[in-house]
């Protein structure tokens, strides 16, 4: 399977610029996210694999041959998005089967009168219709073969989406927030589904999503974008764990990291930073409640607390009135109002220079 490699690719629309000479080196096979907020331009680039748009700058390999001048059924890819896209009128068995249909039979072929006096198009028909049902079967739609996708929740109305790029058999998958319409446990489900049918079909997933936990549940690796570029590419892990910038790490985790100064920890802590050291982020979970050896101490009064199942989400303020969130353990008795010392343990701190990137300690 071709790996694709997007190199220095600029897009506007207008005055503005919406990538900026992006590159990127999408492996044979991996499961890869798009993260970004709003507007910074993922879809676009989206776009711009499948054959939708064209840049104005930069190239788009496949095998190391350039694709750009490919039409989009030239190559070879489906798209899933958030609007399902279904044809309305069509029952779910003919949407599943439509490319297959179009790839395989000639307009005359597909015309009524032709299905049923040829046994050829009625063989070719019964061997479109096994494939699609067999895809069906897979996702667990196929008892709604017959029926309009009004008759559909959001959930089902994705899976026949799904089916239906999947009947194809395509070596590139372009998912445009294909979970954002549906409610969290659907997400979830299909999330899961996704997920299963990347390691089934061992083919290439792009993924664009603003939605930090599903990049990092789904993805093999993730390309955190913003403005027309990207700031990280890398597993969810390293992307977690190391982040390069102050951006990052608030992007990934949730809830958010904390950001401190320097200032609103003890000073041994500024003498154990790195020398270009001026604000520390500690994830929410990371605060503990009681002192342990060599941690550093932060005093706190908690705003509010919000109580989430097993844990507590505990909004605090610092000495210099910085906000800060705690993941605490439900059986935590912190209060609004209360007044405690929160200890942060210097390993598990990350520590950012002025210029907002990561400095290792
Ligand atoms: N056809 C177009 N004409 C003009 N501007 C466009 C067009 N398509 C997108 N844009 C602009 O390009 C920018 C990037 O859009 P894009 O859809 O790629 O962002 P995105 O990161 O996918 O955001 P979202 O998550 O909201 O879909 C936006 O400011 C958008 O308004």
């Amino acid at each position: 399977m071709p790996h694709i490699d997007i190199r220095g690719i600029t897009k506007r629309y207008g005055d503005a610029t919406i990538l900026d000479g992006l590159d990127l080196h999408i492996r044979d096979g991996e499961f890869l996210t798009l993260l970004g907020a709003s507007g910074c331009g993922k879809s676009t680039l989206l776009r711009l694999l499948a054959g939708l748009e064209l840049p104005e700058s930069g190239d788009i390999r496949r095998n190391r041959q350039s694709i750009l001048a490919q039409t989009p059924s030239e190559r070879d890819c489906a798209m899933v998005f958030q609007s399902y896209a279904l044809y309305p009128h069509m029952t779910v068995g003919a949407n599943i089967c439509t490319p297959l249909l179009m790839r395989q039979l000639s307009f005359w072929q597909r015309l009524p009168l032709v299905r049923h006096a040829s046994p050829a198009v009625r063989r070719a028909r019964a061997e479109i219709e096994q494939s699609g049902r067999k895809v069906a079967q897979a996702l667990g739609i196929d008892h709604l073969w017959e029926r309009k996708p009004s008759q559909l929740s959001g959930g089902q109305r994705q899976r026949v989406a799904l089916a239906r790029a999947m009947v194809r058999k395509p070596s590139l998958f372009l998912f445009d927030e294909p979970l954002s319409n549906l409610d969290a446990n659907l997400r979830q489900s299909l999330r899961g589904d996704i997920r299963a049918l990347h390691r089934q079909l061992g083919v290439t997933f792009v993924y664009v999503t603003h939605d930090q936990h599903e990049a990092m549940s789904m993805s093999d690796r993730v390309a955190v974008m913003k403005n027309g570029q990207i700031l990280q590419l890398d597993t969810p892990e390293a992307l977690f764990q190391r982040p390069v910038s102050k951006e990052v790490a608030s992007f990934v985790g949730s809830p958010q990291i904390n950001i401190l100064s320097l200032q609103s920890l003890p000073e041994d802590a500024g003498q154990a930073a790195p020398a270009a050291a001026v604000e520390v982020g500690v994830r929410p979970h990371q605060f503990l409640w009681q002192a342990a050896s060599n941690t550093w101490p932060v005093k706190v009064r908690v705003q509010s607390v919000e109580y989430a199942g097993s844990e507590k989400i505990v909004a605090a303020r610092t000495a210099n009135q910085e906000h800060i969130t705690v993941m605490a353990d439900a059986t935590q008795p912190a209060r609004e109002g209360d007044a405690p010392t929160l200890y942060i343990h210097p390993a598990q701190a990350m520590f950012f220079d002025a210029q907002g990137r990561r400095v290792e300690a």
